[in-house]
């Protein structure tokens, strides 16, 4: 196909989803911008044949009006969608040279990220929302898609939503593939509390095995796990069984049992003894979500009234400086009680 006639797609990012996910749509119909801080986070994308094809710019030299791409996938950690959206706007105005948006086609926004905003508790779609207001229409992406496995071009399904039909079509056509597989869902709380909160259960999981509390052990973190994430979600709206999708219970998976998985690496070195700085300080400026979620998590939970006990050991833990046993044993010596009690 012409270049000029293929779609094109921005990614905002370059860290190891904003590469991953670019490397699976760039393609003879799809051409694919990836946009990053500076030229030192495109060294690993030239590593990958496909990606040498991809247009890299900074954000500091990008100059294109945001509405010639149909699709623009924000590959950012939770924390940076405000800064990220408002650094998007101000570019937008000086290219365009207005100081207003008006009449303009809306924008097509996909998060990929999985955390909950510190302070106003938002989710990713919220923070996107609240920001872009009518001139664009926002979506999620989720479900257990190591950018690893992902960039090796392994089979992998994730799921897109959002509240607009028009916006899952056109996410549809531009990242479906027979190795990318894409469903679609109208529960955007669902999939974004699903995709928050497995991050916090995945540093628990992690730390069980860190200090070896058995198979049995771990698959308990994942199941109550399961249940508490699904008790914050139903009181927030979504519909239970997006909990036992792809965003959901395939997630939690996924990095509650793969070794790739930053937030279950945290969890087993925290259990091993180092100390979180330590950790942060190995990691080369990669985000682990779970840390600043479990803290936004602790906060929601308290707001909505919610006994979540999982996720409150991680944060006694993680903000509370208590040591890992006593976790251990709160968790293990909490009341006798029913398997669901909060339909
Ligand atoms: N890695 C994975 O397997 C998957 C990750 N995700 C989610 O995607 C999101 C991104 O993760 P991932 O790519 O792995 O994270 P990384 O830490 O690898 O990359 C994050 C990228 O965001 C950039 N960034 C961070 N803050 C800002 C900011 N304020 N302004 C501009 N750029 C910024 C970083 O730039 P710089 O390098 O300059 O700091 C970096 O390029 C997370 O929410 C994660 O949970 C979802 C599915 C899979
Ligand atoms: O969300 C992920 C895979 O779906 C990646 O998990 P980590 O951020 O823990 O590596």
């Amino acid at each position: 196909m012409a270049d000029n006639l293929r779609v094109k797609t921005l990614v905002v990012g370059a860290g190891a989803f904003g590469t991953a996910i670019a490397a699976c749509i760039h393609n003879e119909n799809n051409a694919v911008t990836i946009i990053a801080r500076s030229h030192k986070n495109f060294s690993n994308l030239k590593k990958h044949d496909i990606l040498k094809e991809c247009e890299l710019q900074t954000f500091d030299e990008f100059n294109t009006d945001f509405s010639e791409f149909k699709l623009i996938i924000l590959a950012i950690p939770c924390q940076s969608l405000q800064k990220v959206s408002e650094w998007m706007l101000k570019k937008w105005l000086l290219v365009r040279n207005c100081n207003e948006i008006i009449s303009t086609p809306k924008l097509n926004i996909i998060s990929a990220a999985k955390g909950i905003e510190q302070k106003s508790l938002r989710l990713p779609y919220q923070v996107l929302e609240n920001f872009w207001q009518n001139n664009a229409e926002i979506g999620s992406l989720s479900g257990p898609s190591f950018a690893k496995e992902m960039l090796l071009g392994l089979p992998t399904c994730v799921v897109v939503s959002s509240k607009s039909s028009e916006l899952l079509s056109i996410a549809a056509q531009i990242l479906h593939s027979p190795y990318f597989r894409v469903y679609d869902s109208n529960d955007i709380v669902g999939v974004e509390i699903a995709g928050a909160l497995k991050n916090v259960i995945a540093m628990v999981a992690g730390a069980v095995d860190g200090l070896e509390l058995g198979y049995n052990a771990r698959a308990a973190v994942i199941t109550r796990g399961l249940s508490e994430i699904a008790k914050v979600g139903v009181q927030l709206g979504a519909d239970p069984m997006t909990f036992l999708g792809l965003s959901g219970v395939g997630d939690l998976i996924l990095t509650c049992t793969g070794d790739l998985s930053r937030n279950r690496q945290f969890g087993y070195r925290i259990a091993k003894g180092e100390s979180k700085e330590n950790i942060i300080d190995s990691m080369a400026g990669q985000v682990i979500e779970g840390i600043a979620t479990t803290q936004s998590a602790y906060e929601l939970c308290n707001k909505l009234g919610i006994e979540t006990s999982i996720l409150s050991a991680a944060y006694k833990v993680i903000y509370e400086d208590m040591p890992i046993k006593d976790a251990v044993t709160l968790l293990i010596d909490k009341e006798q009680g029913r398997e669901f009690k909060w339909k």
